[in-house]
């Protein structure tokens, strides 16, 4: 470092001090951060899982095998994501799951994988626990919940669409395999160990099986929200609003303006076939982009 009796005049003496301040030798240790700007051109995947769900459910008295309630606290925490975080074009989740999906051409905090992962996290956090009086009334939350995160990227529409199509066959698997379960208890009267023996090795068609044959039940007629999961899109809807304006030589008249607004909607359908993506062309960007 240079001493002060090299500067000829006050003025570069403060100069020199100023930079001095920005610039403290402290200053090298930025350089042990990690780049982790996430690839160009690919998709963003976020996923959110819940901390020890399993026991986060049993205190809260989850019902068995699904919870609405739950369910529809974690699509609002994941709605108040999409809507306060730019660039999300699609979010699908089951169980205590959320996968968030940032547009390929996203430039939003510089791409930088920390920075996405840990605002989507905190934002779904602090909105579970924000809105749970609105799901649970009068039932206490407990204890703070957590969530961890992960980022993986995709770099075609295909790989997306399979990572996606992945997620809610896991959750069609894991939804068939709790039903046939808790009926086998609740309805069945078997003990858990019981239930899990009998399901040793059971194939698919053998699940179906025993819900239809044995407790006349459809498995295709079993809510859609349990069997598909949540998927959340943008939309634009038209909303009619009436406004007091003041009309040439008719003085003041109710007005009906319609606009255009976009809003986050949720669907519970397959979205593995191609029926969801012909109907939603614009939320997958081209892949020559
Ligand atoms: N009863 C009930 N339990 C649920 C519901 N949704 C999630 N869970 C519980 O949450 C668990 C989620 O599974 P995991 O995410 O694999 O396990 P975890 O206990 O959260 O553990 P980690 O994710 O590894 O921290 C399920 O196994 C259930 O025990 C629900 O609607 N009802
Ligand atoms: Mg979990
Ligand atoms: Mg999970």
């Amino acid at each position: 470092m240079k001493s002060k009796s090299s500067f000829p005049g006050a003025a570069s003496c403060y100069l020199e001090s100023t930079r001095n301040m920005a610039k403290s030798k402290f200053e090298y240790v930025r350089n042990f951060e990690t780049d982790d700007t996430c690839l160009r051109n690919c998709y963003i995947v976020v996923r959110l899982d819940g901390r020890n769900f399993h026991k986060f459910a049993e205190q809260h008295q989850f019902t068995k095998p699904n919870d609405n309630r739950a369910l529809g606290l974690m699509t609002k925490s994941a709605q108040s994501v999409m809507e306060e975080l730019e660039d999300i074009v699609i979010a699908y989740g089951q169980s205590d799951e959320f996968s968030f999906v940032f547009k390929r051409t996203s430039t939003w905090f510089k791409r930088r994988a920390s920075k996405l992962m840990t605002h989507v996290a905190s934002q779904f956090s602090s909105s579970f626990v924000f809105y749970w009086k609105e799901f649970f009334g009068e039932q206490p939350l407990l204890y703070p919940p957590g969530f961890d995160g992960r980022v993986v990227l995709y770099p075609s529409n295909r790989n997306l669409r399979d990572y996606l199509s992945w997620r809610q066959a896991d959750c069609h698997i894991n939804n068939l395999y709790n039903t046939v379960f808790w009926t086998l208890v609740q309805k069945g009267g078997l003990t858990t160990v019981q239930a899990e023996d009998r399901l040793k090795g059971k194939l698919a068609a053998d699940k179906n099986e025993i819900l239809f044959s044995e407790f006349g039940i459809n498995y295709n007629n079993e809510p859609v929200l349990h069997r598909k999961g949540t998927t959340l899109i943008w939309e634009k809807r038209d909303e009619t609003v009436t406004k007091r304006m003041k009309c040439p030589n008719e003085g003041e008249k109710d007005v009906a303006v319609t606009r255009s607004r976009r809003t986050v909607e949720a669907y519970h359908c397959d979205i593995i076939g191609e029926q969801f993506w012909e109907k939603h062309p614009d939320v997958l960007e081209d892949d020559n982009c």
